[in-house]
């Protein structure tokens, strides 16, 4: 099903938690809501879900306006960081819980309950696990389970807040590309809140940046990587460095250098150009921008360089690829920069 948000706000005294969010989410989508802590990620998941009620705006499911119905009416499936399971339940009976509370009208026989629960579990790759207690599980095994209980009440929609926050990366990972796997086989519109980038780039079809309660980009990941529309998305995005300097007829001029650099619309003014470490190009000094090597940095299989340039406050973090037999140039040397890519924002 489909979910259109439309206009919707949340304050929290002088602060603007959700402040005029609009959003369309297609059905069957996957996509992730990214920004700082602070930022209304896991309000407007709420108010979503119908925990928590808009100051202002609509909800609507499908063609369905839902913003006055209740939780239980939306019908959502919701995880939340910390596996919310019933300890005193084994697993099967914890998948169960949704489809066993409902009124006795649409209450499904024991029978259909039981062929409901192993599917699950054979869809959470956990088919053994069914008569174990939550304390006999994995972190990682716990958010399977939690994720079956949503799926088990054929939910309008998947809401899944910080769902692998609590775990640590290497499940992170393995559990994200699960995710995505079994979106992939179940087809089921799915939003989930993250503050962790990769995540979201790896796991999401579409990626809505949020920033104090506003909607500052949506796009695929490939779109937000590669085309921030903002010097915030640039920076939250990735690894990223900045140059000060102004634009002048088009043109970005760094403070303290003579090269200048395509500036495309953006208007005259104070300016910054943002790169990311592995789109500038190290040579001999004279060639681009000035610089001087302030740091080498030796990690597995890249070598990074800090790079001072005069009257900029801030370093550049550049990457080498580390051939074998590529010289490296040492603290102190002066090199030249040049730039294949790179993006110029309005300061
Ligand atoms: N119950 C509350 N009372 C007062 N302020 C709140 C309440 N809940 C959230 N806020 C404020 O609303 C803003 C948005 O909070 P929200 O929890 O949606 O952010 P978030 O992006 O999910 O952050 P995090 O990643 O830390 O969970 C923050 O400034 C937060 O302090």
């Amino acid at each position: 099903m489909d979910l259109r948000i439309e206009g919707v706000a949340k304050r929290y005294g002088a602060t603007a938690a959700l402040d005029q969010v609009h959003l369309h989410i297609a059905a069957g989508e996957l996509v992730a809501l990214l920004g700082p802590s602070g930022s209304g990620k896991t309000t407007l998941l709420r108010v979503v879900a119908g925990l928590l009620p808009a100051d202002a705006g609509r909800v609507l499911f499908g063609e369905t306006d839902a913003t006055q119905l209740s939780l239980r009416e939306r019908n959502v499936g919701f995880v939340f960081q910390q596996y919310a399971l019933f300890r005193h339940m084994t697993v099967a009976e914890n998948i169960a819980f949704g489809l066993r509370s409902r009124p006795r009208a649409r209450r499904p026989d024991k029978a259909t309950i039981r062929r409901r629960v192993d599917e699950l579990l054979a869809l959470i790759q956990l088919p053994e696990h069914g008569q174990r207690y939550p304390e006999q599980l994995s972190g990682g095994q716990k958010q399977r389970v939690a994720l079956a209980r949503a799926l088990a009440i054929d939910p309008t929609m998947l809401l899944l807040d910080e769902p692998f926050g609590a775990l640590d990366a290497k499940v992170r990972v393995e559990l994200r590309r699960w995710l995505r796997r079994l979106h992939d086989q179940t087809g089921q519109t799915t939003v989930f809140v993250t503050h962790d980038q990769d995540e979201a780039l790896e796991l999401a079809d579409r990626v809505v940046v949020l920033r104090d309660g506003r909607i500052e980009q949506v796009g695929t990941p490939r779109e937000i990587y590669d085309q921030p529309a903002t010097a915030y998305v640039f920076d939250f995005i990735g690894r990223a460095s900045a140059i000060e300097g102004r634009v002048q007829d088009r043109r970005f001029h760094a403070e303290g250098q003579a090269v200048t650099f395509d500036a495309g619309e953006v208007a005259d003014g104070p300016a910054q150009l943002y790169l990311r470490p592995h789109d500038a190009l190290v040579g001999p000094a004279g060639e681009g921008l000035q610089a001087q090597v302030a740091a080498v940095h030796h990690h597995a299989g890249r070598i990074t360089l800090e790079l001072a340039l005069p009257l900029q406050a801030q370093a550049l973090e550049v990457d080498l690829v580390a051939a074998p037999d590529a010289s490296v140039p040492a603290a102190g040397e002066q090199v030249g920069v040049r730039l294949p890519r790179y993006r110029v924002y309005p300061a």
